[in-house]
C-alpha cells in the first residue's frame, strides 16, 4: 500500500493507494497537529511500503511525522517546491518559498490539462496559473471561509456554510448575522476567483481551464461562473506525478483526476470583465 499525506494548516488529509490495483483503499483527514496515532489517525503502518508527502503546516509538524514514518515504512518521500518540475517552471522569485501543496496542485493540473488555473480552496484559498508551456505565473492568496469568518469574530464561528446550498442562495442579502456573515464570505471567495481569473486571462491572452480542489471546492463551486472541474484529489495528483510509483502513475495516470473543463471564449471573458467594469 501507498499512504498519501497532505498536511494542511487545518486539516491533515490521507489516503491509502493499492501499488497493484492502482485502487483508492481508504481515507481520512485529522486536524492538523504534530503528532500522529497510527491505527487511530493514519492507518496500520504495517501494510505501507511507501509515503508520500505534501505539507505546508510548521515545520516541526514535518519533521515529527516523517521521523514517526521512517521509523516503520521503507519509502518516504517529501515533496519540495523546486524550480523546474514535470515541465513547469516555478513563478517565484524564491521558488521554495511557493507552497508545495500549490505546487503540486500546479504540476498536476499541468499534467492533466496543460496550462491553467488551479483553484485551492482550503485555509486560505489560492489561486495559481500556469500558462500552456509549462510558465508558472505565480498566483493569488485568499483567507479561506473559515478564516474570513473567524477573523469577523461575531460568534459565528462555528456555524459552517451547508455544503448542500444552492448558490443563488447564498448570494441574497442575509437577515440574521449568521447568513450575513456567511453569504458575505461567500461572495468575497466566489468573486475574487471570477475576478482574479478574467484579469489574469485578459492580461495573458489566453482562455485557461480551471480546476478547483480543497475541503470549501464543492460549494465554492456552485458560485464560480467559468466552467471548471472539482478535483478533491489534485494534490494527491501531485504527489503521484512527482513520485511514480505504480504502473498506471509511470504511464501519467492520476487517481480521481476529471475530465479537462472546456474554457469559455476569451471573448466572452473579456465581455464579462468589460461589463463588470461599467457597473
Ligand atoms: N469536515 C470538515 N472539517 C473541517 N473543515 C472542513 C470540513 N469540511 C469542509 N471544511 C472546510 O475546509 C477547510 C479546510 O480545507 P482543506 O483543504 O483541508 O484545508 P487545509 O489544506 O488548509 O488544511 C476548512 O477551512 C473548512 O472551511
Ligand atoms: C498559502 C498556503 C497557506 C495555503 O495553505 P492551505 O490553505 O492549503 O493550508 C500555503 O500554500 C503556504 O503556506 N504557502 C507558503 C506561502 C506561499 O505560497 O507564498
Ligand atoms: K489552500
Amino acid at each position: 500500500m501507498i499512504l498519501d499525506l497532505d498536511i494542511g494548516n487545518t486539516l491533515s488529509k490521507w489516503r491509502l493507494k493499492d501499488a497493484d490495483s492502482s485502487e483508492i483503499r481508504s481515507r481520512g483527514a485529522v486536524w492538523t497537529r504534530e503528532e500522529w496515532r497510527p491505527g487511530a489517525d493514519i492507518p496500520n503502518l504495517d501494510v505501507v511500503e511507501a509515503v508520500r508527502i505534501s505539507s505546508v503546516a510548521r515545520a516541526a509538524v514535518l519533521e515529527e511525522t516523517v521521523a514517526l514514518l521512517r521509523r516503520q515504512v521503507r519509502h518516504v518521500y517529501v515533496a519540495r517546491s523546486t524550480v523546474e518540475a514535470l515541465g513547469v517552471v516555478n513563478g517565484y522569485e524564491e521558488p521554495g518559498r511557493l507552497g508545495v501543496d500549490r505546487w503540486m496542485g500546479a504540476l498536476a493540473g499541468y499534467q492533466l490539462a496543460g496550462g491553467c488555473c488551479a483553484v485551492d480552496c482550503g485555509s486560505a484559498i489560492t489561486i495559481d496559473f500556469v500558462l500552456p508551456g509549462g510558465v508558472h505565473l505565480g498566483g493569488f492568496i485568499v483567507p479561506g471561509l473559515r478564516l474570513m469568518k473567524e477573523s469577523l469574530k461575531l460568534g459565528t464561528r462555528n456555524v459552517a456554510i451547508d455544503p448542500e446550498s444552492e448558490a443563488d442562495a447564498l448570494l441574497e442579502p442575509g437577515r440574521r448575522t449568521v447568513d450575513a456573515v456567511n453569504h458575505g464570505i461567500y461572495m468575497a471567495a466566489v468573486s475574487a476567483i471570477n475576478r482574479i481569473y478574467s484579469e489574469v486571462c485578459d492580461q495573458q491572452g489566453i482562455a485557461l481551464p480551471v480546476l478547483l480542489t480543497g475541503g470549501d471546492a464543492r460549494v465554492i463551486s456552485r458560485g464560480v461562473q467559468v466552467p471548471h472541474a472539482v478535483w478533491p484529489d489534485m494534490v494527491y495528483g501531485g504527489l503521484e506525478a512527482s513520485f511514480p510509483l505504480t504502473f498506471a502513475e509511470r504511464a501519467g495516470k492520476m487517481s480521481g483526476a476529471p475530465g479537462v473543463p472546456e474554457p469559455v471564449s476569451l471573448e466572452k471573458i473579456r465581455a464579462g470583465l468589460a461589463f463588470s467594469m461599467l457597473l
